[in-house]
């Protein structure tokens, strides 16, 4: 799904009212009716006590429809106006005008501190002050009532975006943010939702199509895409049933060291469980038992080391490497990977330890083939390029990092960004229990099996990263957030890739 900027929707909001013939006022209505439809829905007339509070500009007038609407229905109803400014929108002033034909609680101005209202633990409180409008941070009075509100713990609603959050920008430091319990957005997600500084903010979230001019939003550019199972499934190929394992890559997986043999044992498991046709492990000699008992699937390559890597098999004819996990970053380690990046000429993909020994050695950066897939969490991430004032500065740095280099980076987190030049392509699978031990190792074998059975690195990445998030989230589904450890997440690969189809 496309992540819009706020002036690419005002676009479609345009568009839509030209092709649709609507007026904005009836697209209001449209819109703000599917929020009253998921609220009505849920409520089912419970006679909790509502407390809107609008904005005076199309947010707001949203907030008025949707009061109406619970009114007429006979919901427990306050409406209070936000009066942050005398430029009333004109939508805004006309559902203003309807709310009073039914209802005579007329609408409760604020404009300071002393006019707001007490709210309670099971109110139900709906955030229509700021929508895409905001241009620059709450302040004053306005960010007193934010305070107010977030202060409240009452279940907060936010309509299409929790006020004091810009949609394509950071809010800054000790901004005034509506921290809502669920965010119901119009039409396409916005980039904020989903970044680590803001996404608190959001809550759960709903897209509602809103039915805007479907040509304008197929045709319109955007850099950033939300990956769901409708945008995975595509990138998936199945297998035909005329098939060997030949067809499906030699992964080769270098890592480990005396005590962190479990790491490249993780990868090379979910490698197979991805469907590598075969595996083969490079480690130092303290791990061969250990990998050859625990995996008897994958074949095992031993460095003349005992406890550490300190080369790489260049006779060795995979389809795809991967290199870094529990690897340490001596010398030796050091040595190893510059064996590697020197000898191949496929992507490989390099992860933990790897990235460190990169960080330590910038000159290696550049030895990367085209392609190649980093897979950094913010730590790695942040001694790769350097630090960063907040999530926007970030992306561009990585966007940049992604160019010079022409790699692809995979920032992990709640979200994970796949970056590729300007382009980026934002996780939404996955769950809190997958932040545990040896999770990024699995991550990295999914993504390294997926090449090495052909499938081009950025769409490795975009599948890979969708598929472990599953994968954890059929682990969750079972163990709990708390109880899913690393090795689940890649024993339930299969299940993820059967759940695309089916
Ligand atoms: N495009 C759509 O998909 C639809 C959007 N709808 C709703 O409309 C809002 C956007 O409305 P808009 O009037 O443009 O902006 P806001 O209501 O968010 O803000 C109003 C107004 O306030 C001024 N302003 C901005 N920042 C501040 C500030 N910090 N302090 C005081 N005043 C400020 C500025 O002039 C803004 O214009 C969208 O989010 C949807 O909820 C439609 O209803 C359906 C179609
Ligand atoms: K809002």
């Amino acid at each position: 799904m496309k992540i819009l900027s706020a002036e690419q929707l005002s676009q479609a909001d345009k568009e839509t009212i030209k092709k649709q013939e609507i007026s904005s006022e009836g697209l209001m209505e449209r819109a703000a009716t599917l929020v009253f439809n998921e609220i009505h829905k849920r409520l089912e007339g419970a006679p909790i006590p509502i407390k809107i509070f609008c904005g005076i500009g199309n947010n707001g007038g949203d907030g008025l429809v949707i009061a109406r609407h619970l009114v007429q229905h006979g919901y427990h109803v306050n409406v209070y106006i936000v009066n942050y400014s005398d430029k009333r929108s004109d939508d805004f002033l006309s559902n203003y005008e309807k709310l009073k034909e039914v209802t005579d609680d007329w609408p409760e101005m604020i404009k300071n501190e002393a006019n707001f209202p007490e709210i309670r633990t099971g109110d139900f409180v709906i955030d229509a002050i700021f929508g895409i409008g905001l241009n620059r941070p709450i302040e004053g009075w306005v960010a007193k009532l934010v305070e107010h509100i977030n202060n409240s713990q009452a279940f907060t609603l936010a309509i299409d975006m929790p006020s004091g959050l810009f949609s394509d920008k950071a809010p800054g430091e000790n901004a005034s943010i509506i921290e809502a319990d669920f965010t119901l957005s119009f039409q396409t997600p916005k980039l904020v939702f989903f970044l680590p500084a803001t996404m608190d903010y959001v809550g759960n979230l709903q897209i509602l199509d809103i039915g805007l001019d479907k040509q304008f939003l197929a045709k319109v550019d955007s850099n950033y895409r939300l990956i769901n199972k409708e945008e995975a499934i595509q990138l998936y190929k199945p297998r035909k049933t005329n098939t060997h394992k030949g067809d499906y890559g030699h992964a080769l997986i270098i890592g480990g060291s005396y005590g962190k043999i479990g790491s490249v044992l993780l990868t090379a498991t979910s490698a197979l469980r991805t469907g590598s046709g075969l595996c083969s492990l490079y480690i130092p000699k303290c791990g061969y038992d250990i990998v050859q008992t625990a995996l008897p699937e994958a074949m095992v390559l031993t460095d003349k080391e005992n406890h550490l890597l300190n080369a790489y098999p260049n006779t060795f004819d995979a389809d795809v490497v991967c290199f870094g996990m529990g690897v340490g970053t001596s010398n030796k380690a050091k040595a190893a990977l510059e064996d590697l990046l020197n000898s191949v000429n496929s992507p490989v993909v390099i992860d933990a330890d790897g990235l460190n020994l990169l960080a330590q050695n910038k000159s290696l950066i550049d030895l990367l083939p085209e392609n190649s897939v980093l897979t950094p969490h913010p730590g790695e991430l942040q001694r790769l390029i350097g630090s960063w004032k907040d999530d926007f500065e970030k992306l561009e740095l990585v966007r940049s990092f992604s160019k010079k280099y022409k790699i692809i980076v995979v920032v992990k987190g709640a979200h994970s960004f796949i970056i590729q030049g300007d382009n980026v392509y934002i996780n939404n699978s996955g769950n809190p229990g997958m932040a545990t031990a040896g999770s990024g190792d699995v991550l990295s074998g999914v993504i390294t099996s997926l090449i090495g059975q052909g499938y081009d690195p950025v769409i490795a990445s975009i599948l890979g990263v969708f598929l472990h998030g599953r994968s954890g989230d059929i682990a969750a589904k079972e163990m709990g957030f708390e109880g899913v450890l690393a090795g689940e997440i890649a024993s339930n690969m299969g299940k993820a890739i059967k759940e695309l189809y089916t």
